[in-house]
């Protein structure tokens, strides 16, 4: 698996800022300080094409404004691209994404939290509407929006049994707003969504698989980005643009939904986690997660 130089370059701001921040400072002090590590990695396959994309936000990946924001920047760099694919993974050992950051909803100015939920919006809307083929690889648990993102792509590998996979929402206190409930009825059916959308329940990667939440099982992280490039590969003689339509048609609810309810959609967000019932729910939960 290579970088691509070129690609990285036009991918990542970060990797453009850091290089020119070193190489200037080395002109002036002995050592150069660290630069900050990107919230998300990309290594491009020479020969394939495919994308791996990592999310890199220790310890659990929860996805906050700057890490969304930079997911975002790396799709519509491999759109310009015109990239074979995208594999999305995590560098932890355990968790693929534990969902949204609750800190980004506990207690923030209301400007930081209608920036946090655009910034979600056109992520999602950007990863699930992609022209390439897109495959998750949950190298571990993935709650709520880590769930959102594996749905987003065309293909899920998850790597079991110990991990774990839902919209657990309702057991938060909060509701999955109508494009997670769109992502998962795609996947599971009217009434399976149903049955997991109200209990909030988290599946265990067997009971993913025989449900159809997840389309394979593996046992480490290798062989689930090797299944995931064989999903892709399985496009290289499909005409592209074909695909690209077939898959917006096919995606049309869940894309129609976002781009005519985007600020209907915000403020019902503004309007539901900002009650002040919600806000004590969601800081409970907080400190339950601490307190382990
Ligand atoms: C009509 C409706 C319209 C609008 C809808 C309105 C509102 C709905 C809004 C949004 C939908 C919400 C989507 C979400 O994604 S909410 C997030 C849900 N996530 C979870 O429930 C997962 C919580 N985390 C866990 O279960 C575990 O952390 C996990 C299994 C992922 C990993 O366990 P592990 O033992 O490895 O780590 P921990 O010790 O638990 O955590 C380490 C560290 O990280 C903090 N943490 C964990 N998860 C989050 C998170 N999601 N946000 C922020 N911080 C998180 C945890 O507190 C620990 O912190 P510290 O002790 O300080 O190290």
């Amino acid at each position: 698996m290579a970088v691509v130089f070129r690609t990285c370059k036009s991918l990542s701001k970060n990797a453009i800022f850091t290089r020119g921040i070193s190489s200037s400072l080395r002109l002036h002090s002995q050592k150069p300080p660290t630069p900050p590590e990107p919230l998300v990695n990309v290594d491009v396959d020479d020969k394939s094409g495919v994308a791996v994309v990592t999310l890199n936000r220790p310890p659990v990946n929860s996805l906050n404004t700057p890490l969304l924001s930079e997911l975002k920047n790396i799709i519509k760099g491999l759109e310009d691209n015109k990239s074979r694919g995208m594999i999305l993974t995590s560098s932890s050992e355990t968790v693929f994404s534990a969902g949204l950051d609750l800190m980004e909803m506990y207690n923030a100015p209301k400007d930081k939290l209608s920036a946090f939920w655009t910034t979600l919006q056109s992520t999602w809307l950007a990863l699930y509407r992609s022209s390439f083929p897109t495959v998750a690889a949950i190298n571990g648990h993935a709650p709520a929006g880590g769930c959102l993102l594996s749905l987003s792509c065309e293909y899920r590998v998850m790597v079991g049994p110990k991990f774990s996979i839902g919209l657990n929402e309702t057991q938060l206190g909060i509701v999955a707003p109508p494009w997670f409930v769109i992502c998962m009825r795609d996947v599971l059916g009217h009434r399976q969504t149903e049955m997991a959308l109200t209990s909030g329940r988290m599946f265990s990667a067997p009971e993913a698989l025989k449900l159809g939440l997840i389309d394979a099982m593996v046992t480490n992280k290798a062989e689930a980005i090797t299944e995931a490039q064989k999903f892709i590969a399985q496009f290289a003689k499909i005409p592209p643009l074909a695909r690209k339509l077939t898959k917006e048609s096919v995606r049309q609810e869940g894309i129609k939904y976002m781009e005519d309810n985007m600020i209907d959609d915000l403020q019902m967000f503004m309007d539901l986690v900002t009650q002040e019932k919600i806000q004590k729910g969601i800081g409970l939960y907080l400190a339950s997660l601490k307190k382990k």
